[in-house]
């Protein structure tokens, strides 16, 4: 393991090698989730004409002008009209329309009265209150007026933005992919879950892990079952996943160990580094036939963390999206920190009321029962040995 590099510095070799995925166009529901790359302007105006608010009569607004309970007025029904009817209707003064919720307002007739305030009259009705004109009629542009831009590029396509294209008559969009990222861990070590242990063995806990981030960083992740450490069948299995990943992210074999099986694979082909980090010290990635391939350190904390700090960027940037890390923000420290010089250090913490973080007691690279229990990452520079009490920091609250 060669250089030394800062985490920006490694963060900025991978964010100079990945691009943003090619956009497609999808129908909407596989559209879900993905991040539009067109501006999305409305062809006619919503809603396209001035309907009723309400089920109730359509009517001149001024005839109904001294309408009480006690003085009620009473209207010849000319007509019915229902959301749907599509042929052409009118009044004059001295008339009113029956007229349900979203049925286009006859010409003539400036407000509707809500049955409630009637008779219910079929034949003829009695109104029992005035309303003003425009009273529960919905006017044609009131939502979006036509040409508007409703959406625009770069925005997460969620349920009201998917039903904002539909409003507007899309059945397909452009958008940028999610990237599909396939997840392999390594070790001899690695059981399924749900399988027995035999000693020395433990449960394959990071591929579900860094499947589930993909996830959550607006990719599509596939998991690969655990690989032996055999170097031949790593590469074997990378260059067979090749087809179908955008990114592929491996854990494990990274390290200084006998069988430091992804580099004994990879070497010459991605970079091996070791980052001013902790946890996530050893690190790779690079190119393998134009996909992106990171590797992970397979500690679990350090995984995870790794995800976070260099692998949901890269992810974004492929969505067109900006290489933030998780939501960061500052809090403040409920209890001191130690940390190691020259190193960024990213401590497990719990937000607490009162924009407090309290760091997590257990911070060791194996311990998940910690970052299980926590909800933000305690960003601590490289430049502080130690932190006091009350002291502001950065921190990112986790996905
Ligand atoms: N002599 C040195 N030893 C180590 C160094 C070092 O600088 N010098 N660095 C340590 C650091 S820091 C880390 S992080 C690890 C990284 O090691 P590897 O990436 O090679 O990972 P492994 O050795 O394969 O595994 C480490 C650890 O994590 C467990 N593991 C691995 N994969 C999984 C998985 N899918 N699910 C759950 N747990 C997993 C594995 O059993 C080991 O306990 O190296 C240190 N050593
Ligand atoms: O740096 Mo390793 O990634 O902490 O345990």
């Amino acid at each position: 393991m060669s250089p030394v590099r800062t985490v920006d510095e490694h963060l900025a070799a991978i964010l100079a090698a990945v691009r943003p995925l090619t956009p497609l166009d999808l129908a909407l529901l596989e559209a879900e989730g993905t991040i539009l790359a067109e501006p999305v302007a409305a062809p006619v105006p919503l809603p396209p004409f001035d309907n009723s608010a309400m089920d109730g009569y359509a009517v001149v607004a001024a005839d109904v002008a001294g309408a009480t309970e006690q003085t009620p007025v009473t209207l010849p029904v000319v007509g019915d009209v229902a959301a749907g009817d599509t042929g052409v209707s009118a009044i004059a003064s001295g008339m009113c329309t029956r007229i349900m919720t979203g049925a286009p307002v006859p010409a003539g007739a400036d407000a509707v009265v809500p049955v409630e305030w009637t008779d219910g009259g079929i034949v003829s009705v009695r109104i029992d209150r005035s309303v003003p004109p425009g009273h529960y009629i919905r006017r044609a542009g009131e939502d979006v007026a036509e040409g508007q831009v409703v959406l625009e590029p770069g925005v997460r396509l969620g349920a009201p933005q998917i039903g904002m294209l539909a409003a507007v008559g899309r059945a397909r969009v452009r958008v940028r992919p999610r990237p599909r990222v396939v997840v392999l861990s390594t070790g001899d070590e690695l059981r399924e879950p749900g399988s027995p242990l035999a000693p020395g063995q433990i449960w394959d806990s990071n591929s579900f892990m860094i499947t589930a981030a993909v996830h959550e960083a607006g990719g599509v992740g596939f998991r690969h079952s655990a690989l032996v450490d055999a170097p031949e069948k790593v590469l074997a299995a990378l260059r067979e996943q090749l087809t179908r990943a955008d990114a592929v992210i491996t854990t494990g074999g990274v390290s200084m160990g006998a069988r430091d099986v992804v580099k004994e694979a990879l070497a010459g082909t991605l970079t091996f580094t070791k980052v001013a980090m902790r946890p996530g010290k050893p690190q790779g990635f690079g190119l393998l036939d134009g996909v992106p391939v990171f590797t992970l350190p397979g500690n679990p904390v350090s995984a995870y963390v790794s995800f976070q700090v260099f692998v949901r960027p890269a992810l974004r940037a492929m969505q067109g999206l900006p290489p933030e890390p998780p939501s960061a923000g500052t809090a403040v420290l409920a209890e001191p920190v130690r940390s190691p010089r020259g190193l960024r250090h990213y401590l497990r913490g719990r937000l607490t009321g009162g924009g407090a973080v309290t760091p997590a007691s257990a911070q060791g690279s194996h311990q998940m029962g910690a970052l299980a229990a926590a909800d933000a990452l305690i960003v601590v520079p490289e430049e502080r040995e130690h932190m006091a009490a009350g002291e502001e920091v950065e921190i990112w609250r986790l996905p």
